[in-house]
């Protein structure tokens, strides 16, 4: 069974801590975990930590059948504009393994293009891309890897509507029938709670908050985290969603000024 479970876990950079302290249950696959936070609350310094990129205390537990290590999807990726979109991922599926590349293994390709619709934009190189373009192709270079741990950093932060429901949709749809663990960083709240089971949330250096999403995100806590006021309301099926109705100014400095 694919898990993920944090002991005591930090984040350091030289003498200056980002995080400290994160305990949490085992997350498991199939499930699809939010990160939210503040700027600078260190969401994605929690990724490169999962992913074995920067060091501090504690221990990150994977659970993992085939021994596979997460599969980190940062925030900022660069681009060899040489290349064309199946190339890219094409050496990201084969990435630490042979170079032989068989018949399923571009079949597998050409099923993640066309999952994230952009089956078009295969041989076309990706220098000549748009940056949203070039966001769903990084995408698909992760799902290309057939991570079972996938550590997503504001996947969708160049994307529009459309494609933004279409890629978390994407995800929510491998995470239930594939069992994969997702955790995702996302800024737009009603986001986590379109996609997301659970929700891990950073702020002062801590994990201030984890779980179930429609749980944690409330009024209250988006006073304390974010400093504005909001209201919940529903949709016509009963989702609910954030409406932010004002700035509490000076409510969320202290957290901030912690965590930085
Ligand atoms: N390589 C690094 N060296 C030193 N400090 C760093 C490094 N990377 C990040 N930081 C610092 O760690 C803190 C957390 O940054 P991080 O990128 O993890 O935050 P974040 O929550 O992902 O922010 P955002 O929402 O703005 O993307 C910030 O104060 C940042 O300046």
């Amino acid at each position: 069974m694919v898990s993920l479970e944090f002991v005591g876990v930090g984040v350091r950079y030289g003498r200056r801590e980002i995080l400290s302290g994160i305990t949490t249950p085992p997350l498991r696959g199939g499930e699809v975990v939010a990160v939210i936070g503040p700027n600078a609350a260190g969401k994605s310094s929690l990724f490169r930590r999962i992913a074995g990129l920067t060091r501090g205390p504690g221990e990150v537990r994977v659970g993992s059948p085939t021994g596979r290590a997460p599969c980190y999807l940062p925030q900022d990726t660069a681009v060899n504009a040489v290349l064309t979109v199946h190339e890219s991922v094409l050496l990201a599926k084969k990435q630490g393994g042979s170079w032989r590349v068989s018949d399923d293994e571009l079949a597998a390709i050409d099923a993640v293009l066309r999952a994230l619709a952009i089956e078009d934009l295969a041989f076309r190189s990706l220098g000549e891309l748009s940056g949203g373009q070039r966001q769903l192709v990084s995408i698909a270079q992760t799902l290309a890897r057939e991570p079972e741990i996938v550590l997503l950093d504001e996947p969708t932060s160049a994307l529009d509507l459309h494609r933004q429901f279409e890629v978390l949709s994407l995800v929510r749809r491998l995470a239930s029938e594939r069992g994969l663990c997702v955790l995702i960083s996302l800024h737009d709240l009603n986001q986590a709670l379109q996609v997301a089971d659970r929700v891990m949330v950073l702020a002062g250096g801590r994990l201030v908050a984890l779980g179930p999403v429609a749980e944690v995100i409330t009024p209250a806590l988006l006073a304390e985290v974010y400093g504005i006021a909001a209201r919940m309301e529903r949709t016509a099926s009963g989702a609910p969603y954030v409406v932010v109705e004002g700035s509490l100014k000076d409510a969320a400095a202290p957290r901030q000024s912690r965590a930085a």
